[in-house]
């Protein structure tokens, strides 16, 4: 947990399973009495009263204080059941954690290569490239990931040494999920060609991260000039790489909407064809249009 520097108190989310034991023992020996734990009660899986009850015996065990939610998480229209979990897990962790504007999370390298490798499965670009973030602020509250250097083999190797259990899920042996055959099928593929792969795909990630940020920037200075909505001709200034670049970065920032590769570059062939006062645009994006309105492109949905 090198450059690991929260603010205290800390909140450290805890699941029950090995990675998050062994964050709430390593954060509660550094910082005794500053670290609370919580935990998301998932009702989906039979094993749900079992981790409650690990994270129970072991914060009565360390004197960590421990706070529990549950959640009863119903997907929306064409999310998944696992999607729906993220999110109310998400949401619970955050009324939780009450005052407190410090949570840890326990992902680790691993979990990292593999939404590397994920993203890379999706033809993402240089933002899910980027994977997780060590830390990001949202809704108030810094998340933190300081075990993202840590492989998972040295995670549960800590634990044994020092004769930690922890709550196994048996999900993580499902191989109908993607996840799990990355890890069960891919990363031992990795570790016998590029046995350094944890340490080189997640610096890839971090150089990734840096590019996503000046990416970013360069928007965000972009939109300013071209303006909001945008304007027809100043977008026609630009270079195509930096015309994708807002474009992409004004759908999403105003209108939440993620244009896909073939709608952009559809969206880019008639932005340059519009030559003339008539030229009509109306491209669907995401749930809604693109359309163009006398200099200017408007978004409907
Ligand atoms: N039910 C939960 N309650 C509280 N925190 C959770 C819960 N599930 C996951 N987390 C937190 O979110 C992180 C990422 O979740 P994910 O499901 O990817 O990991 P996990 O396999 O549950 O990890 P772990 O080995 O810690 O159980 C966990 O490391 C943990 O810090």
């Amino acid at each position: 947990m090198a450059g690991f520097f929260p603010g205290l108190p800390l909140a450290v989310a805890l699941s029950g399973g090995a990675d998050s034991t062994a964050l709430l023992i390593a954060c509660h020996a550094r910082w005794p009495n500053q670290v609370v734990a919580l935990h998301v009660h998932h009702g989906l899986q039979a094993v749900a009263d079992d981790f409650e009850r690990h994270c129970r015996e072991l914060c009565l065990q360390l004197g960590v204080p421990l706070r529990v939610r549950r959640v009863d998480a119903r997907a929306l229209q064409g999310e998944s059941p696992e999607d729906a979990a993220r999110r109310a897990r998400y949401q619970a962790l955050q009324e939780l954690a009450g005052p407190v504007r410090d949570i840890a999370l326990a992902q680790h390298a691993d979990d990292q290569v593999e939404t590397l490798l994920l993203a890379l499965s999706r033809g993402a670009g240089v933002p899910g490239l980027a994977a997780m973030p060590t830390c990001r602020v949202r809704g108030g509250i810094a998340w933190h990931r300081p075990l993202l250097s840590v492989a998972a083999d040295e995670v549960r190797a800590w634990l044994r040494a020092r004769g930690v259990a922890w709550v196994e899920d048996p999900s993580n042996a499902d191989l109908r999920y993607t996840r799990n055959r990355i890890r069960r099928q891919l990363l031992p593929a990795l570790q016998q060609v590029f046995p350094q792969f944890r340490d080189t795909f997640t610096r890839s990630s971090r150089h990734a991260a840096q590019a996503a940020e000046l990416l970013q920037e360069l928007a965000a200075l972009d939109l300013a000039q071209v303006g909001t909505p945008p304007c027809v001709a100043a977008l026609q200034a630009l270079s195509q790489a930096r015309q994708a670049n807002v474009l992409r970065h004004w759908l999403l920032c105003s209108h939440g909407a993620s244009a896909s590769a073939a709608q952009l570059a559809e969206l880019q062939r008639q932005i340059g064809a519009c030559t003339t006062r008539g030229h009509r645009i109306d491209i669907k994006v995401g749930i809604g249009h693109v359309r163009r309105e006398g200099l200017y492109l408007t978004w409907y949905n």
